[in-house]
């Protein structure tokens, strides 16, 4: 079965083709920058053995809508894609970054499935609309190939209601939805799977902590295999340090510079998720730069390092203590892939809950299958790729197959 991935971030859309019939990438790409004046196009078609084609140049794409029409002229080029039209495609598997109270399965798109998505618009007014942009595309290039949503909310739909609720007037949570939904779930499943195979222990029994450090950046307690708490809120702007997005904040600060800067919602808005996190504190977002102009002596960029460090910490010593028992904490995502900096400061202090990293390891874990604790570390410690596309893939599969 060959499966078409989309996941479309607020400025960026990923794609894969997939043959599942052994989890074979057959083509992958990146458009970035949607929306400004120059944007980026990659593309790579590939056979088993490694990539046959290759490019990368500079597109504008105005929206969503041009840069999955990039994507297909890509995959179906004569003489360098890796299908000929889209008759080879058998589903297209999108993620849908909110999914609301409504779905918590990955789910055949329909009518009332898009009416149901269109109402949880306001949850995640940045990344929703682009996400049914694109599958209203899919419908019309591919209107006889089943899609499918994958949403990043339902992996934490068991997150207990202690957990989930908000301390605000109940009518917010029965009238208007407010709660805590969390996301990155794709993410957080994929690699909860994998930690589970690699402590050879069945995924319903084990214990984790997985920590998602992109450029949007979650964590989250899982216990025996389901979402027991993570980091991230109704919103994508709780929790961690990220890149542009302040994460937890005192409300009351809000409320103080609206007031003070005489600012509008959204325009307070634009600042929490634009202007904050890392690039609020040190001007940078992307935590390479930060790194080196750290070590060449930038003290708001080393703060700045410190403060995300500080967080993650916060976080894993919340759910290391809401657990109980923790089998591995698992680094995952651009920076908890790449960054062996972060993941040392994130595990500074841990000792006392079992927790120790050897320094060596941890400078090369793929070395070492990805693991990055000392050989006596109670608490064992990976490091994971992700691969929300792969994921994405093998639920559409599930859901297509079921449909006889
Ligand atoms: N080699 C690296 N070292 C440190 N950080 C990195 C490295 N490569 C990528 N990153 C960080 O990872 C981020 C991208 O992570 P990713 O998981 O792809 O995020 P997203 O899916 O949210 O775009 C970058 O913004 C950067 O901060
Ligand atoms: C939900 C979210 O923050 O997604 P991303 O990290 O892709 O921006
Ligand atoms: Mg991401």
């Amino acid at each position: 079965m060959r499966i078409l991935v989309v996941n479309c971030g607020s400025s960026s859309l990923k794609y894969q083709l997939l043959d599942m019939d052994g989890e074979r990438i057959m083509a992958s790409g990146l458009m970035e920058r949607i929306g400004e004046p120059i944007g980026r196009v990659s593309h790579r078609t590939q056979t088993a053995s490694g990539p046959i084609h290759q490019v990368t140049f500079e597109r504008t794409m105005t929206n969503h809508r041009a840069a999955f029409r990039e994507a297909i002229r890509q995959l179906t080029a004569s003489a360098t894609g890796a299908i000929a039209g889209p008759e080879e495609i058998d589903a297209v598997g999108h993620r849908v970054v909110h999914g609301g109270e409504a779905f918590r399965e990955p789910t055949l798109v329909d009518p009332a499935v898009l009416d149901a998505i269109e109402k949880t618009i306001p949850l995640a007014p940045l990344h929703n609309p682009a996400n049914l942009m694109v599958i209203n595309i899919a419908r019309e290039l591919f209107p006889y190939i089943p899609q499918v949503v994958v949403f990043d909310t339902a992996f934490h739909h068991t997150i207990p209601p202690h957990a989930r609720h908000y301390a605000l007037p109940w009518s917010y949570y029965e009238e208007l939805g407010v709660r805590r939904y969390g996301f990155h779930g794709i993410s957080h499943r994929y690699v909860a799977r994998e930690a589970a195979r690699r402590l050879d222990l069945p995924l319903k029994s084990v214990n984790l902590i997985t920590a998602h450090l992109g450029n949007g950046a979650s964590i989250c307690a899982i216990r025996d295999g389901a979402s027991v708490d993570t980091s991230m809120g109704m919103t994508p702007l709780q929790g961690l340090i990220m890149g542009t997005r302040a994460g937890d904040l005192d409300p009351g600060v809000m409320m103080y510079i609206a007031r003070r800067l005489n600012m509008s919602v959204d325009q307070l808005e634009e600042v929490l998720q634009n202007e904050s996190g890392l690039k609020g504190i040190c001007g940078m977002n992307d935590m390479r730069d930060i790194q080196k102009a750290a070590e060449s002596g930038n003290e708001r960029a080393r703060l700045a390092l410190d403060m995300f460090a500080h967080r993650c910490r916060h976080y894993i010593g919340a759910y290391a203590f809401e657990l109980g028992r923790v089998d591995a904490l698992i680094f995952t995502a651009g920076i908890g892939e790449n960054d062996a900096h972060i993941r040392a400061a994130c595990c500074g202090g841990l000792a006392p809950l079992g927790l120790e990293l050897d320094p060596f390891k941890n400078q090369a874990p793929e070395d070492h299958h990805g693991e990055i604790s000392a050989a006596g570390s109670r608490i064992k410690a990976y490091v994971i790729p992700t691969n929300e596309e792969l994921e994405i893939a093998r639920q559409t599969v599930k859901v297509v197959g079921s449909l006889g």
